[in-house]
């Protein structure tokens, strides 16, 4: 294998491939992590264009010191990136900690560059941690793609370990060690850090495209004013729990807000709005987070309340009323007094189809209102 050939072609690729991410980044400069990550394949470059300087007679403190601060840098600009697309808080403290460990790692590779051995040893150290660290963000990824993010991660777990072999390749043969610092046996070890890192710098800007496909499916399945599932999206869910669980006993919930007309005539669109919103909250409060919830109409919701028997459902409901008549006495200092009512029935998808479900919950509610609303209606389902 000649070295400087493959060298060579992963600083092309990485050339072009940073001058792709700085134009994504130019064309979409809320992404932050584009520019992170052009800045990345650009320090890689730098760094791995001293290294292959070596040879000639330039000064070491650029072709050790400075090619592996740069090096050291690559990764931490990707770690950077893969912030956004984690749940990971990068709070001040912990920002100030990244700073410290930077400066250390700095600070020893400055202090070790005299001694090439000993710098190869704590940059493939260092570098090795940082990619642990980006498997580690990874992990608390916001994507939900397994194949991909688990492949990313992979990359970073291998690419990691190849560091640390590195590092030891240097200490076993610390006698025969050549002018770059590293003796021959490892030639693999960075044939191989070369390709990961090109691999990594081809995957990193699809993180940034299933975000934005997620970001688009959940607006599309969330009601704008209340943020919780739309018609279709609830209607969507309510299916596949059919299917999921057909034998897990659930109830099925109509919730109609009492008199709204009123509350629009008399406060206007906008405390009306407010106050659909306030209930969607409360009730989503008060049930369960494996609990079905969202808005099918204008001033109307429905749930679904898993794994649950009639008894307890009773009491739910109950309190849903309750609470919504005792905490929402008021909207935006408007004296407005919300009461709801429910409709439901209680369901084993078996043996029930789900639009019987909801015809006869919808039947509930209508009896609730009969009788004189703010009240809570159980509805008889015959089985299919
Ligand atoms: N502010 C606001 N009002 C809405 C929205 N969607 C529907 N509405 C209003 O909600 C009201 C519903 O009124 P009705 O269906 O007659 O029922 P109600 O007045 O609540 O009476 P009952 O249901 O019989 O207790 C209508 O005036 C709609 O214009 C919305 O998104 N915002």
């Amino acid at each position: 294998m000649h070295l400087p050939t493959v060298t060579l072609l992963a600083l092309a690729i990485n050339l072009i491939v940073g001058i792709y991410l700085y134009l994504l980044y130019r064309r979409k400069p809320k992404d932050r992590c584009f520019k992170l990550w052009s800045y990345s394949c650009g320090f890689f470059v730098l760094g791995s264009a001293l290294v292959a300087m070596r040879p000639y007679p330039i000064p070491e403190f650029f072709s050790f010191f400075i090619a592996d601060c740069l090096l050291l840098l690559a990764p931490v600009y990707v770690l950077a990136g893969l912030v956004q697309f984690s749940r990971f808080r990068y709070t001040k403290r912990r920002r100030q900690l990244a700073f410290v460990a930077l400066a250390i790692a700095i600070t020893i590779f400055l202090l070790s560059y005299p001694q090439p051995g000993l710098l190869s040893i704590m940059a493939a150290l260092a570098i090795g941690l940082t990619f642990c660290l980006c498997a580690f963000l990874l992990k608390k990824s916001i994507i939900t793609e397994p194949i991909f993010t688990r492949t990313l991660q992979a990359i970073f777990v291998l690419h990691a370990l190849l560091m640390f072999v590195q590092a030891a390749l240097v200490l076993f043969h610390w006698q025969q060690l050549n002018i770059h610092g590293l003796p021959e046996s490892s030639i693999y070890t960075l044939l191989s850090h070369i390709l990961l890192t090109t691999l990594t710098a081809l995957l990193l800007p699809w993180l940034s495209f299933l975000k934005l496909e997620r970001k688009l499916t959940l607006k599309s399945q969330r009601d704008g004013l209340t943020r919780l599932a739309n018609r279709e999206h609830f209607f969507n869910q309510l299916e596949y729990y059919w299917q999921q669980h057909p034998y897990t006993p659930a109830v099925f919930m109509m919730i109609d807000i009492d008199f709204f007309k009123k509350v629009n005539d008399t406060f206007g669109h906008a405390v009306g709005d407010r106050a659909i919103a306030s209930v969607a909250k409360l009730l989503s409060k008060q049930l369960r987070s494996n609990d079905i919830i969202g808005r099918i109409g204008g001033e109307e919701f429905a749930a679904l309340l898993i794994d649950i028997d009639e008894h307890t459902a009773l009491q739910v409901s109950q309190r849903l009323c309750q609470q919504v008549a005792k905490q929402l006495k008021s909207i935006e200092d408007a004296q407005v007094e919300l009461t709801i009512s429910i409709g439901m029935v209680h369901v084993i998808p078996s043996y029930h189809d789900h639009v019987t479900a909801f015809k006869q919950a919808d039947e509930a509610l209508y009896a609730s209102k009969q009788a004189g609303r703010n009240t809570v209606t159980l509805g008889k389902l015959h089985s299919a």
